[in-house]
């Protein structure tokens, strides 16, 4: 089944909504940055690249209303701002810009895609709003489909380090719903699958947000791979027992230094992969690589409402009056990494050298 997690129909951005996957499979429409950056920000949308694509629509978005061009779709626009007053597109479109970055810390991607949008902006930006609006709308769509072409490279590079029957942990969820398709890690059972290779998949559940048992499981299940499902405290105990033989995680944000952040929860599956000698591979598409970055230290860590570790919508188990932590992703140190599987080949051992190699910076 191919997953559209976002898709531009009738000049509106729609996208499944994943925090009610698996009961329901149902698409929401987006008009304006601001809704878009709200979906992110509730997680209808989630997974680093699929919050960067989810970003560059949202700025196409943003022009296509400030320069009226979709007028029928525009219900936010005062008359006095409809038309295409430069001064008064370029203040929209910045404040778009602003809500979009303040959407969610962690994942690099949506900044990339941010930064994308804007320089194709600035390529343009001489000429009519409505010529504007359609240039951003072109890119979000070649940053689709960029995204899908990638994953498919990183799946490639990836399913050659699995034997025939690897039976592969991932944590959280790194799919098609975490990208525009195909997925990263979850990319990555896929082409292993396509090449004939009998894999099965042990998905952590993945507390608190549970992308593990909600999204990973279903997608695998979709796919008829092979998939497991144990709550995160089990996986140590799977390993010492030797039925892992590999693991295989998505990341948010890699610092220059090869250290990755990732679902909270990473990081212990990474101390205990090495503890058992279990490969820990990475699946990187460059625009998750953080070059500004020197070290996971400086990784901007989102900390989550409380309300996701007291218990699952509408279920409350947490005492009352008790205090709560909810970081959401931690960082694992390269170290721990055996490799880093970008859509350019895999770095072993990652670290500053190794990347900048890749990267040719
Ligand atoms: C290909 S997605 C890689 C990561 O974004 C994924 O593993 C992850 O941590 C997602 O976190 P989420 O909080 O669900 O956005």
């Amino acid at each position: 089944m191919k997953v559209e997690t976002l898709r531009w129909f009738n000049n509106r951005l729609e996208m499944i909504d994943q925090r009610i996957l698996p009961a329901a499979f149902e698409y929401l429409s987006y008009y304006t940055a601001h809704s878009v950056a709200e979906g992110i920000r509730s997680m209808v949308v989630r997974g680093a690249p699929a919050i960067g694509v989810a970003a560059a629509y949202g700025v196409a978005l943003e022009a296509l209303r400030l320069s009226n061009a979709t007028p029928s779709l525009t219900p936010a626009l005062s008359p006095e701002r409809r038309g295409s007053d430069a001064a008064e597109f370029n203040k929209g479109m910045e404040e778009g810009f602003k809500v979009l970055a303040a959407s969610r810390p962690t994942a690099v991607n949506l900044f990339w895609a941010l930064q994308r949008m804007r320089k194709v902006w600035e390529s343009v930006a001489t000429q009519t709003p409505p010529r504007i609006a359609q240039r951003l709308l072109a890119e979000a769509h070649e940053i689709l489909a960029e995204d899908i072409r990638i994953n498919k490279a990183m799946g490639a590079h990836g399913a050659a380090l699995l034997k025939d029957g690897a039976r592969v942990l991932t944590h959280c969820n790194a799919g098609a719903l975490a990208t525009a398709g195909w997925g990263t890690a979850l990319g990555v059972f896929r082409s292993a699958v396509e090449a004939g290779k009998k894999i099965s998949v042990i998905a952590d559940e993945t507390r608190p947000f549970l992308q593990g048992a909600r999204l990973t499981a279903w997608e695998m299940v979709q796919e008829n791979i092979p998939v497991t499902l144990i709550t995160d405290n089990m996986a140590g105990h799977l390993m010492a027992q030797g039925e892992v033989d590999a693991v295989v995680v998505g990341t948010d944000r890699v610092a220059a230094n090869g250290d990755v952040a990732n679902k909270i929860g990473t990081y212990m599956v990474a101390v205990l992969a090495r503890r058992h000698n279990i490969p820990f591979y990475v699946a990187c598409p460059l625009s998750t690589i953080d070059l500004s970055i020197a070290t996971g230290k400086d990784i901007p860590i989102e900390e989550r409402s409380e309300d996701e570790v007291k218990g699952f919508r509408d279920c409350r188990w947490a005492a009352e009056g008790v205090k709560i932590r909810n970081p959401a992703f931690d960082v694992t140190p390269a170290e721990l990494v055996t490799g880093l599987i970008t859509e350019k080949g895999v770095i072993l051992q990652p670290d500053a050298q190794g990347i900048r190699k890749l990267m040719q910076v």
